[in-house]
């Protein structure tokens, strides 16, 4: 018998949440073309980013460590797409390929993890927190001075581990995350978008896929959502004209109302000590522009001085 070829080869790094975005992205494909689960194939594959577990990713070479092998896979053909959690992605791709479709997005909110407090304002004075996020710990250091923040790798199991024996009292996990994951019930606390807001692209699953891809792209239409495909285009320009290395805390939302869109923003010192905040409105169809124009706007309120001497 003739064995059945894959209409789509689904790339995918191998974490279990990256597995279940993928899984996710092919369930979404089969509804939208009728088509059977082995129409889809999905190719997990081991990135540097993984590998790293013992230093902050700013410092092993930033975001691109979560991307290159998948993009190396597009190029030679291996995969058709690529599945990322959008917050990882560099806001520049490498020449020929493209992200242009984004799935329906999941809560953008951060969740606060704890065995021995309901929230951050309740953690003893001086406990440890752990985090990787230069943004979370920045954050973090604004709301309690007094707390140690400590850098904080690996998976859920890994992290609840570390709270179990003590080495850290709270953590944080985006709650899209532990949605995807099906461990929502480990969240102790969900932070407040108005005092604590997310990192651009987060909650958002996004594809890559090759330039000019005509099948490809015919396949993905039906599962683009619009709306989260504005609000990413607003985030990522916001993030494209602030920094590119990800070594700045940033932070950015954008909500699409109707035709609207609202814009929240952030940068703020990794000591947490000096934060610029930026509001910005517009139609959701200049998505991009909005989010361009509120980076370099919060730029110049933060002055070159703030960009400086930190490393
Ligand atoms: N950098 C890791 C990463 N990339 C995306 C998510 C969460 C899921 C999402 O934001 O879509 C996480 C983990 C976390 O921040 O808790």
């Amino acid at each position: 018998m003739k064995k059945r070829q894959a209409v789509l080869k689904i790339g995918t790094r191998a974490s279990p949440l990256a597995m279940a975005q993928a899984h996710e992205a092919r369930d979404r494909l089969m509804a939208a073309h009728g088509l059977e689960e082995h129409s889809f194939q999905i190719v997990p594959i081991t990135t540097t980013g993984d590998t790293i577990q013992d230093r902050p990713l700013s410092e092993a070479g930033g975001k691109g460590l979560f991307t290159r092998e998948l993009e190396d896979a597009l190029y030679d053909g291996r995969i058709d797409i690529a599945v990322h959690s959008s917050k990882d992605m560099p806001t520049e791709l490498p020449p020929g390929l493209v992200l242009p479709v984004f799935l329906p997005r999941e809560d953008v909110r951060d969740s606060f993890i704890s065995l021995s407090a309901l929230s951050i304002m309740d953690l003893p004075q001086g406990v440890k927190f752990g985090s990787s996020s230069l943004r979370r710990q920045a954050l973090i250091r604004r709301m309690r001075p007094d707390i140690d923040v400590v850098m904080f790798r690996g998976n859920v199991q890994s992290r609840l581990r570390k709270l179990e024996d003590g080495v850290v009292s709270g953590t944080m996990l985006a709650l899209a995350g532990l949605r995807r994951l099906k461990m929502e019930h480990i969240a102790t606390a969900i932070m407040p978008l108005d005092s604590f807001l997310p990192a651009p692209g987060q909650g958002a699953i996004s594809i890559e896929h090759r330039e000019n891809d005509e099948k490809v792209m015919r396949l993905l239409a039906p599962i683009h959502d619009e709306e989260t495909g504005q609000a990413l285009a607003c985030e990522r320009a916001f993030l494209g004209a602030l920094d590119g290395s990800c070594r700045t805390p940033i932070a950015g939302h954008a909500v699409i109302e109707g035709e609207r869109l609202r814009f929240r923003g952030l940068i703020i010192t990794p000591d947490g000590t000096i934060c610029h905040e930026i509001g910005a409105e517009g139609r959701a169809e200049e998505a991009a522009a909005i989010g361009l124009k509120a980076g370099a706007d919060v730029r110049e309120k933060a002055g070159t001085q703030f960009f400086e001497g930190w490393f």
